[in-house]
């Protein structure tokens, strides 16, 4: 095992004599070679927790072993076990991807740094374009994947990576998950820090949603839909001009995007509701509609708008 969390409680001072419990008794484990997803909305505590791991905060109780020793009485080991692509840019001024990369390789491997790595991250990533070009003249996405390469260039046995795909192109977002698995095939483990929960869905090995400090749902995926398996969703393609449109009474959570519009049921409605999104066909509101099982998506919604958050 390469991580274990066992009862991780942070608390902050808040204004005034308030306290702020930004980590409430987490527990959890990862092993050699899998992708764990921590999902949480904005300050729901996925950074506080990535800090504790990486022995930059101090839990207020509980405790983290990395590969069987504590963080806290080794923070500078933990330190080297890690590597992090943070969630904000890392400010590149002139340096450009292929020197930031190598300084960050030879930083950690020093004498046994193979600068052959690069070329292959940046093959593999279709970045040779932008290998010279100066940081401040890169595309956010550019610089994005400039961070990742940074934090893979020569791994720690544990990757954390904070929303790895923001800016990043569709196609260069598959590559970079193809670089992440070659990664976790020779034994690397990875945490995947985000918001979005579709592609985590695709990713990842296990995932727990983190909720105002608190761990509400945790396993693979298959575990986690199944806490609400009973349920499937609707999603429905608005016809054109045709905004808004009443979701049916027994729809569960729904969500609506532009000229998509989804919703979950219980199985037993699917019935009705096939019958509801045919009548609205042939009236002309739908333009199609697709029913599928649960999504890690509907979990996450599902729970953590239970508790009153959107
Ligand atoms: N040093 C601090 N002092 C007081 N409160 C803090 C401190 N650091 C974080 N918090 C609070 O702890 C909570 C969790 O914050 P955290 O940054 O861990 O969330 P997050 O899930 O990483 O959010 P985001 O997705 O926006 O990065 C928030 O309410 C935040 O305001």
């Amino acid at each position: 095992m390469i991580l274990d969390a066992k009862g991780v409680t942070k608390v902050f001072q808040g204004p005034g004599k308030s306290k702020m419990v930004a980590n409430d008794n987490l527990s959890f484990h990862i092993h050699e070679g899998e992708i764990f997803g921590l999902l949480g909305h904005n300050g729901a505590g996925k950074t506080t927790l990535v800090n504790q791991i990486l022995g930059l905060l101090t839990p207020t109780s509980g405790e983290i072993n990395l590969m069987g020793e504590s963080v806290l009485q080794s923070p500078t080991r933990a330190r080297s076990i890690c590597s992090v692509q943070p969630q904000s840019q890392i400010p590149l001024g002139f340096l450009t991807p292929k020197q930031a990369v190598t300084l960050m390789g030879k930083m950690r491997a020093r004498e046994k740094f193979n600068p052959k790595r690069v070329e292959m991250l940046f093959e593999a990533l279709n970045m040779g374009g932008w290998a010279n070009t100066a940081g401040e003249k890169l595309s956010g996405g550019a610089r994005r994947l400039t961070a990742f390469c940074m934090a893979v260039i020569v791994p720690g046995e544990l990757v954390i990576l904070d929303e790895p795909t923001n800016d990043v192109d569709p196609v260069r977002r598959r590559y970079l998950w193809q670089v992440i698995r070659q990664l976790t095939n020779d034994g690397t483990s990875v945490i995947l820090v985000t918001h979005n929960v579709v592609e985590a869905e695709r990713a990842v090995d296990r995932v727990a949603i983190l909720h105002k400090g608190k761990f509400l749902a945790q396993g693979t995926p298959s575990e986690v839909k199944g806490s609400i398996s009973n349920q499937m969703r609707m999603e429905v393609s608005l016809a054109k001009g045709l905004n808004e449109i009443d979701v049916p009474s027994w729809a569960l959570t729904s969500n609506h995007k532009a000229s998509r519009l989804m919703f979950s049921i219980e199985s037993s409605e699917v019935p009705l509701t096939i019958e509801w999104a045919r009548d609205n066909v042939d009236k002309g509101h739908f333009i199609d509609y697709s029913l599928s099982p649960a999504t890690i998506e509907d979990v996450y919604v599902e729970l953590t708008s239970e508790k009153g958050a959107v």
